[in-house]
């Protein structure tokens, strides 16, 4: 396995582009051309055996329809989020298209800046098929510690749901609300980061390791992070696509927010803090948000 292609040429892309040239040779592409090292065609991209998908979320659905053939590809997942329409996981998107022993997700604490930086960071790779998921570990520089797990799902529930914490995190810090306030939103969203993955039948100590706690911390306390610069702006009173606009990236959980408002009223499942961000990123004043979820008794 040395010889990879990179599918989305974002933050992301790039930073595992990097990653991965200390060990290999490496191309990406994109829907915009840019010209960067690497960067070719997306008919030649999946020439490559070893693909990796860092396509947002919320358009994998439409691009896998619109461009993609199973060819024996090994395919590395590198996205994070919940299907806002549908509530539909990563994995049950792109087993439609591809079989799940060729597929591994990518989860972990890893701000593409401080990947670029080769700075020290811990990430998991989870597949049904603990061969494969090891093969992708080969491919990670010697800065880049990987762990190999089959918890598919309780990897993409972690990084899903900690961007949505994520945004509540920034709008505890917009509204100067304290470091106790922010550390009980992050306890409490691990909380119901658990109990989600307990109805989905994730493994309760895939959430206490880097996909779920190591991720939340370190989105949930960070400027670096789209999703907790989201919060900022909502706390400022910044309508949503002003936000949006500014930032210039993608902010993974106001789409996962709305996904998992869905399934938790369709499954009945408790996720007050995700539900609030929700009804906070429809128009609910957060303030409202905090008085409710002080005064709410259910536990
Ligand atoms: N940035 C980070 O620190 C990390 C990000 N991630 C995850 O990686 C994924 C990508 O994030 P990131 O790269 O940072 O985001 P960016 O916003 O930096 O880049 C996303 C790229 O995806 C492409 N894109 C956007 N919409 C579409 C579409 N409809 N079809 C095809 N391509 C599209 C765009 O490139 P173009 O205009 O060329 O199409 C865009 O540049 C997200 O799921 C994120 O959660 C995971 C870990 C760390
Ligand atoms: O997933 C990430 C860190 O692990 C990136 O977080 P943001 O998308 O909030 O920037």
């Amino acid at each position: 396995m040395n010889k990879i292609a990179v599918i989305g040429a974002g933050k992301w892309g790039q930073a595992l582009a990097s990653a991965f040239r200390h060990k290999c040779n490496v191309v990406i592409t994109s829907r915009t051309k840019r010209d960067i090292e690497g960067f070719v065609s997306l008919d030649e991209a999946l020439e490559y055996e070893n693909i990796v998908m860092t396509i947002p979320a919320q358009a994998v659905r439409e691009w896998l329809h619109k461009h993609y053939g199973f060819k024996n590809h090994n395919i590395l997942v590198a996205s994070k989020g919940i299907e806002a329409s549908t509530g539909a996981f990563l994995n049950e998107i792109y087993e439609e298209f591809v079989p799940k022993s060729n597929l591994t997700y990518l989860s972990g604490p890893s701000f593409a800046k401080e990947v670029l930086l080769g700075l020290p960071t811990a990430l998991v790779l989870n597949s049904h098929n603990r061969m494969v998921a090891t093969g992708w570990s080969e491919v990670f520089p010697d800065f880049i510690k990987t762990y190999v797990s089959t918890d598919v799902i309780g990897a993409e529930i972690g990084g899903a749901y900690k961007n949505v914490i994520a945004i509540a995190g920034g709008i505890c810090e917009g509204l100067k609300l304290g470091e106790n306030a922010r550390a009980s939103l992050i306890s409490r969203g691990l909380v119901e980061m658990a109990r989600l993955g307990r109805e989905f039948g994730a493994k309760e100590e895939t959430f206490l390791s880097l996909s779920g706690a190591g991720d939340l911390f370190l989105t949930a306390s960070s400027k670096l992070s789209r999703n907790f610069r989201v919060g900022l702006g909502l706390a400022e009173g910044k309508t949503l696509d002003e936000i949006l606009k500014e930032l210039g990236e993608v902010a993974e959980g106001v789409g996962t927010a709305k996904a998992l408002y869905t399934i938790s009223k369709t499954n009945d499942i408790y996720l007050p803090i995700a539900n609030e961000v929700y009804e906070i990123l429809e128009g609910k004043d957060p303030m409202e948000s905090l008085k409710d979820l002080l005064n709410n008794r259910r536990r």
